[in-house]
This record gives structure tokens, sequence and C-alpha cells, in this order.
């Protein structure tokens, strides 16, 4: 039997691609959101290269009936979608007391806002068509630590833990399983870059505190995320799970020591 569609909010880049293409390869067909073409063309070609069906959406997550358009067009290709993973995501370090309002909403927006937009858009197709459904959201360990550096993503992503709860106690009883995936620190363009840690002497420094002493392939995160949000494991609902080498209980890096010179220690 054909199975619905997986969508993956940044799909394009780093973690959400590892996942679109794990997710193809275990037969799904994928709708690849974000906002730049360029990202999603050149993830299409890739895996559509690799035998996966792929769908691009340009879709900014804080825009809601650009939200609504990716979602229709992925029920309007494959009939249905059935897996939906928030992954997109905006973050760079800064001081808090600098932190200017705009920069807060930008962040707040894409992680919090986002989360919620594709949620409750394919949540109440999923109940009107008595489907049931799987929602998995990208968040990282200091949702629930706090970290220094970060604080309007620490902020979003503990309000998204939050939802992630709220929304599997509410939706259990219509079949739809609600959980959340905490990553360890992987070395993707854009996350080394806004965070200061594309330079591989920084990340050999990164990867000494954690238990495990390497950093995270986007590959092993993708793979348990899948396992999450397929049906692997149907009775897993409302949890979060952690796949960061151990590193949040040595404690997540103090990035506020990053700008404020203090690095090395
Ligand atoms: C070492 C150990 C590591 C270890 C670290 C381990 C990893 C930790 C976990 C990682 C989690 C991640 O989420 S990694 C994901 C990283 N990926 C991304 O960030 C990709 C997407 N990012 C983006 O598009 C941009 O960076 C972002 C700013 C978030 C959104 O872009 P927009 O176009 O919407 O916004 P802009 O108009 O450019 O900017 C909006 C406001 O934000 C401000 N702003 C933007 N960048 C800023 C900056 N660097 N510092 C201050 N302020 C900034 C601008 O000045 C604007 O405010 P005004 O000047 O007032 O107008
Ligand atoms: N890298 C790490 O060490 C860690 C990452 N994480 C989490 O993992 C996830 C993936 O991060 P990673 O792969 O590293 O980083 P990337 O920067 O590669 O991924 C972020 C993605 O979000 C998309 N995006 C950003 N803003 C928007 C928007 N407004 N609307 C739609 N899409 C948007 C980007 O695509 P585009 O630019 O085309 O819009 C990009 O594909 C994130 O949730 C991140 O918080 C958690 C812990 C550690």
């Amino acid at each position: 039997m054909e199975k619905g569609a997986a969508i993956v909010t940044g799909g394009g880049t780093g973690l959400g691609l590892a996942i679109s293409r794990e997710l193809g390869r275990r037969g799904y067909p994928v709708v690849i959101a974000s906002r730049k073409q360029e990202h999603l063309d050149a993830a299409a070609r890739t895996l559509t290269g690799e035998g996966i069906q792929v769908l691009t959406a340009v879709c900014d997550v804080r825009d809601r009936e650009q939200v609504k358009a990716a979602v229709d067009a992925a029920e309007n290709r494959f009939g249905r979608v059935a897996l939906l993973v928030n992954n997109a995501a905006g973050n760079f370090v800064v001081k808090a007391e600098e932190l200017s309002p705009k920069g807060w909403e930008a962040v707040r927006g894409i992680v919090l806002d986002g989360t919620w937009h594709f949620s409750q858009e394919v949540g109440k197709r999923w109940i009107a068509q008595g489907q049931p459904g799987s929602i998995l959201n990208i968040i990282a360990t200091y949702a629930w630590t706090g970290a220094a550096g970060v604080v309007h993503s620490v902020s979003a992503k503990a309000g998204v833990l939050a939802m992630t709860r709220s929304l599997a106690m509410e939706w259990g009883k219509f079949g739809i399983r609600v959980n959340a995936l905490a990553p360890g620190i992987m070395v993707t363009e854009d996350a080394a870059k806004n965070l200061g840690y594309a330079d591989p002497a920084v990340q050999a420094l990164l990867a000494k505190k954690v238990p495990l002493r390497r950093l995270a392939s986007t590959e092993e995160v993708a793979f348990l995320a899948c396992d999450l949000v397929t049906d692997r494991h149907p009775y897993v609902t409302g949890d979060c799970w952690t796949v960061d080498g151990g590193l949040w209980l040595e404690g997540f890096p103090n990035l506020r020591r990053f700008v404020d010179g203090e690095l090395g220690e």
C-alpha cells in the first residue's frame, strides 16, 4: 500500500536533508519545505537521484498562509500526509542584553510559531479526515537545561517541548503521536557558521566535552528521528529522546563565553 507523505521543514540542508533521505529510504515520499529555492532544488536533485520521491515547497514557516499552501501541495501530490518533522530553525550567538526585538522575533517565529503553524495545520486535517499521524519536533537539550548566549533559541525550544507534551495529550485519542528529539552538536553549515564552530579546532575542543568524545553525525541522528516518527515505536508519545553522546549531563557549552572571548577553558 502507498505510504502517506512525510513533510520535513528545513529538509533541504543539514539534519533535515539527512532525515528526508532516511524517510525516503524507508519508502515515504518526502515534501521538503523551506525559504530558499536553491536549498530545495539542490536537495531534490540529490534525493531524486537516489530514487526518492520528492516535492519541494518554498515556504517561510512563520507565515501561516505559506504553511497551508505547502500542506495543500503535499496532499494534492501524494494524497495524504502521514508524518511531519518540524526541523526548521534559526539561531545565532548573542548576549542577552544586546538581543534586539527583531532578533528575538526571528528565532521565536521560526522555531516556536513555525512548529505550531505546521502542527496545527496537519493535526486539524488528520482529525477531520479520521486519519492517524505522527509529528516529530527537533529541539535541543538546552530546552530543559537552559544555556548562555542563545536565550531566544532556548526559550523557543522549551516552548516546543511543552507544545510536544501538550499536543500528545490532546491528540492521542485521534491516533496522533507527538514527540521530540534533542540532538547533540552536529557540524552543519549554517549552524557551525552562526554559532561560531566552523573552525575544526573549535570542533575538536567541543568534542572533548562530550562523554563519547566526538560530535554527532546527521546520519545517526536522522536514523533515530525516523525510528521515532514512523510506526516503529507506536506506543511512544509525548516524549523527548536525546541523542547527544551524553553531552547534556556534562553541561551544554557556555556560548556566552565564546562571544565574551573566554574560549578554551
Ligand atoms: C561554539 C559552540 C557551539 C555549539 C552549538 C551547538 C548547536 C546548538 C543548537 C543549534 C541549534 C540551531 O538551531 S542551528 C540552526 C542554524 N541555522 C540557521 O540559523 C539558518 C537560518 N538562519 C537565518 O535565516 C538567520 O540567521 C536568522 C537571523 C535566524 C533569520 O533570518 P531573517 O532573514 O529572518 O532575519 P534577519 O532580518 O536577517 O535578522 C532579524 C534580526 O536578527 C538580528 N540578527 C541576525 N543575526 C544576528 C547575530 N548574529 N547577532 C545579533 N543579531 C542578529 C538582525 O540584526 C535583525 O534584527 P534588527 O537588526 O534589530 O533588525
Ligand atoms: N547543528 C546542531 O548542532 C544542532 C541542531 N539542532 C537542531 O537541528 C535542526 C536542524 O539544524 P541544522 O541542520 O544543524 O541547521 P540548518 O541551518 O542546516 O537547518 C535549518 C533549516 O531551517 C530552514 N529554515 C530556516 N528558517 C526558515 C524559515 N523561516 N522557514 C522555513 N525554513 C526555514 C533552513 O532552510 P532555508 O534557509 O532554505 O529556509 C534550513 O534548511 C534545528 O531544529 C536545530 O535547532 C539541535 C541541536 C544541535
